[in-house]
């Protein structure tokens, strides 16, 4: 894990700075050459649901940030008022065995590369963030959420057990305590209500403004030097990292295990028919 971190900031110093704007279909990279601040957006209407393609992407165009000169990286969405549903249900229901192993093993990179990348980074969260779309906000440094939407882990309200990756990267944020509390009842929290556990940082009044927001965050490094922070960053989240690292395949085999038991498949169905219904 250290040289995870410790390589891709020796690679960025290197580099200078230029402009850059990359699409893909559902991920768009830009990067400001005034403030060197790179804005990482999802674009898959309807949701953001997070499935093995946009996954993929994303892993892909935040490793590629990890060899370019940037201040930070905004991860953020294109959606109105959706920043991520989460994961997409239909690679978990009724999956085939070898999707499913490659859908997780893209969470697992995701998470990790986000986790541990060597420039600063900020979720604006400019709407509802359930289970997988808070855990990506949760690997960020700093959440800015617009006001009235909601956010948490609530995996227990679809049959489903958080795995002990999505708990630390809660606890490592909030309580213990509130943790517990949390994940136990599926808890999706308000804007207001999230900021006052410590789940977000700053609220904001619409996109915008979270994103002015996340430009002053990153000021604050401006006189920090940017080794000492990053091994700062490396002592405090390194031990969560291994964690994952040293139990990929169990936390793999746990997953598919999981989605192969018919009652979490009955669980999954009765969700999925749920929001069908909604409307
Ligand atoms: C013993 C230890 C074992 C450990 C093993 C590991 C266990 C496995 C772990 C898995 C962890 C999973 C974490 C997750 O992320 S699960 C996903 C959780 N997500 C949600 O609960 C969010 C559900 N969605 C919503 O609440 C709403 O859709 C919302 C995001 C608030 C947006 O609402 P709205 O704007 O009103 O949009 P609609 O509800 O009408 O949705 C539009 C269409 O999109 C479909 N949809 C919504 N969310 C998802 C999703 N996550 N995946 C796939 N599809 C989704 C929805 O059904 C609508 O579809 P359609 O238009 O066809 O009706």
């Amino acid at each position: 894990m250290a040289s995870r971190m410790f390589i891709r900031s020796k690679s960025i110093a290197f580099n200078t700075l230029r402009t850059y704007s990359s699409s893909t279909k559902l991920v768009d990279v830009s990067i400001n050459d005034k403030t060197g601040i790179a804005t990482v957006t999802m674009q898959r209407p309807p949701v953001n649901s997070l499935n093995l393609e946009l996954l993929t992407e994303l892993n892909g165009a935040l490793q590629d940030l990890g060899s370019k000169k940037i201040k930070g990286a905004i991860l953020t969405s294109s959606l109105k008022t959706i920043f991520s549903a989460g994961l997409d249900i239909l690679e978990m229901y009724k999956p085939k065995p070898e999707r499913a192993s490659a859908f997780w093993t893209s969470l697992q990179d995701t998470w990790l590369t986000l986790y541990s990348t060597p420039y600063p980074t900020v979720a604006a969260i400019n709407g509802h963030s359930p289970a997988g779309g808070c855990l990506l906000s949760l690997a960020c440094e700093y959440r800015i959420m617009v006001n009235n939407y909601t956010i948490g882990l609530n995996e227990t309200k679809l049959g489903i057990v958080a795995p002990f990756w999505f708990v630390a990267s809660m606890k490592n944020v909030i309580s213990h305590r509130e943790s517990e509390l949390a994940l136990t009842s599926g808890r999706l929290y308000k804007t207001d209500e999230a900021l006052k556990v410590g789940l977000i940082d700053e609220t904001a009044e619409n996109k915008d403004d979270a994103l002015a927001k996340a430009e002053k965050f990153f000021a604050r490094f401006d006189a920090v030097n940017p080794i000492a922070r990053l091994l700062t960053k490396q002592e405090l989240r390194g031990e969560t990292i291994k964690e994952l690292e040293d139990r990929k395949q169990e936390d793999l085999d746990r997953f598919v295990g999981f989605l192969m038991l018919p009652a979490v498949q009955k669980g999954l169905d009765v969700y999925l028919q749920a929001l069908k219904k909604k409307q």
